[in-house]
């Protein structure tokens, strides 16, 4: 249980992270969606990250390109079935490839793009997101994620100003791992903004 629910969220925070840093229009909208909702007056807490639609649309667009688990987990049929139009016999094991379907071109426009504004308004359909698995056995913490990847995202945001450590893209190469890492991992650059002499005096 705790690997399953520690790496797979650090790893996504590190993936919206990066994310962030090479969109800096993104990172700034998302600082304006903190900024107006909430001000520099308090820190956000739980409760708030549900008020926050862009942020929302961060998290899901990073599940989306970088699901840290690309291949979900093998699942075994208990029955024949068909899945996808294919004949599928009994105590076979299936593997999913959510890593491929987040980025068909036939299910999303501009698939390999980071575009968290996809997801405002209801705007895509939610069964082709899956980076929580689907069904009885889906992630069982993918609440708690959602709460704990919000409120540390929305955090780092609200208290912080974020840079590249250079000129240079952060490289979001795919590394190897049973959840999915970045190979080279993320360094940044960050500046306190007021707020957090405010919550700290
Ligand atoms: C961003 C964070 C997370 C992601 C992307 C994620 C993703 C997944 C995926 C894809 C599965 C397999 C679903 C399937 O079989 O189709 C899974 C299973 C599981 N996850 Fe997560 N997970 C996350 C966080 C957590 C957390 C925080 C916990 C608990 C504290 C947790 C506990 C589990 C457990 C126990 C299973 C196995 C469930 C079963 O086999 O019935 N996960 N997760």
């Amino acid at each position: 249980m705790l690997l399953a629910g520690t790496d797979s969220s650090s790893l996504t925070l590190e993936w919206a992270m990066s994310n962030l840093l090479n969109h800096p229009e993104v990172l700034k909208r998302a600082r304006a969606e903190l900024d107006a909702k909430f001000g520099q007056e308090r820190l956000i807490d739980e409760p708030d990250i549900f008020e926050l639609p862009y942020l929302q649309g961060i998290i899901s667009e990073t599940l989306r390109l970088y699901p840290t688990a690309p291949l979900l987990v093998p699942h075994y049929t208990s029955d024949d079935c068909t899945i996808g139009g294919f004949d599928v016999p009994c105590d076979t094991i299936v593997m999913i490839n959510a890593w491929a379907i987040h980025r068909d071109p036939t299910l999303w426009d501009d698939p390999e793009s980071f575009k968290p504004e996809r997801f405002a308004n209801g705007g895509e359909e939610p069964y082709k997101l899956m980076p929580f698995g689907q069904g009885r056995r889906a992630c069982p913490g993918m609440g708690l994620a959602q709460r704990v990847v919000g409120l540390t995202l929305g955090s780092l945001i609200q208290c912080f100003e974020w840079e590249k450590v250079s000129e240079m893209k952060v490289d979001m190469s795919e590394g190897k791992g049973l959840t999915m890492p970045k190979a080279v991992p993320l360094e940044a650059m960050c500046k306190a903004r007021p707020i957090v002499n405010k919550v700290l005096s």
